[in-house]
C-alpha cells in the first residue's frame, strides 16, 4: 500500500478550481519531485499532503491516516508530528537564536527536546553549520539559513518532508548542495521526499518526476 494516497481530490479557491480532481500516490521512503507551469496547483496540493489546507473534496490518507477525517487539533498533531516543511523563505523566527529555532517543533509539540538538540548538532556538523546555532538568522547567509531550515525540520524525525521550492532564493552552488543534502537526508531518515520546483537544474536529481498542469497530474 501506497504511504501517501490522494483521491481525486479537488480544491476550489472562490469560483478557481486550483485542483480538479487529482489521483497520486507516493510510495514510503522514495523521492519525487513535482514539475508544471506557475500557477498549475503545484503547492496547493504539497500543503493539502500537509495538512497546512484542507481538500474541498477527495480524500487523501497518509501512513493510513485519513486527512478528511481529522480535526483542527489532530491536524495540528499530524503536522508536526508527521510532516517536516521547507519552503522557499526559511521561516526561522528571527528574534531566537538558530539552536532555538531547531528546537521550536520538539517544543510546541511537547517532545523530547534533548533528542532533538542531539540531533540537531550532529545535523548541524555533518551540514557545516555548528558554528551558526548561537548566531540570529539574520546574522547567516541565505544558503546557512536554509540548512538551518533543514535541520529544523528534521528535528523529529518526520516520516514525509515536503519542500516548495526548497531552493528558490539560492545561487546555483547552493541550489545542489541543497538538493544533494535533501536526498541524502530523506534517504538516511528513511522518509518520503515530496519537492515541488519549476527549475529544471533542481528537478533532473529526482528519477521520480510528475508534472502538473491546470490543476492535474498530467504526467507521472
Ligand atoms: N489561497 C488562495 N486563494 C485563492 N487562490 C489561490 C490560493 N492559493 C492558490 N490559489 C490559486 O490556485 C491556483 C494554483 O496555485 P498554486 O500556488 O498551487 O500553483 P503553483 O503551481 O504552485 O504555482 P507557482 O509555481 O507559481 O508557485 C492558482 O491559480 C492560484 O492563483
Amino acid at each position: 500500500m501506497s504511504f501517501v494516497t490522494v483521491t481525486n481530490v479537488k480544491k476550489t479557491f472562490a469560483k478557481a478550481e486550483a485542483l480538479s480532481g487529482v489521483d497520486v500516490n507516493f510510495e514510503a521512503a522514495e523521492q519525487y519531485v513535482i514539475k508544471g507551469a506557475s500557477g498549475s496547483g503545484k503547492s496547493t496540493l504539497l500543503y493539502l499532503i500537509g495538512g497546512l489546507d484542507r481538500a474541498s473534496s477527495g480524500e487523501i490518507s497518509v501512513g493510513g491516516k485519513n486527512l478528511f477525517h481529522l480535526g483542527d487539533d489532530a491536524l495540528a498533531l499530524y503536522r508536526n508530528n508527521f510532516v517536516g516543511f521547507i519552503f522557499q523563505f526559511h521561516f526561522l523566527l528571527p528574534s531566537m537564536n538558530c539552536l532555538d529555532n531547531i528546537l521550536l517543533p520538539a517544543k510546541i509539540g511537547g517532545k523530547d527536546v534533548n533528542a532533538a538538540k542531539k540531533l540537531g548538532l550532529e545535523l548541524a556538523e555533518t551540514l557545516k553549520v555548528s558554528h551558526c546555532l548561537e548566531k540570529f538568522p539574520y546574522e547567516l547567509s541565505g544558503g546557512e539559513q536554509q540548512r538551518i531550515n533543514i535541520i529544523r525540520a528534521l528535528s523529529l524525525r518526520p516520516k514525509l518532508l515536503l519542500c516548495d521550492e526548497p531552493t528558490g532564493n539560492l545561487d546555483s552552488e547552493n541550489s545542489k548542495i541543497v538538493t544533494n543534502l535533501l536526498k541524502s537526508l530523506a534517504k538516511e531518515f528513511k522518509a518520503t521526499l515530496i519537492v515541488v520546483t519549476h527549475d529544471e537544474s533542481v528537478a533532473k536529481h529526482f528519477e521520480q518526476q510528475l508534472v502538473m498542469s491546470d490543476g492535474c497530474i498530467v504526467s507521472k
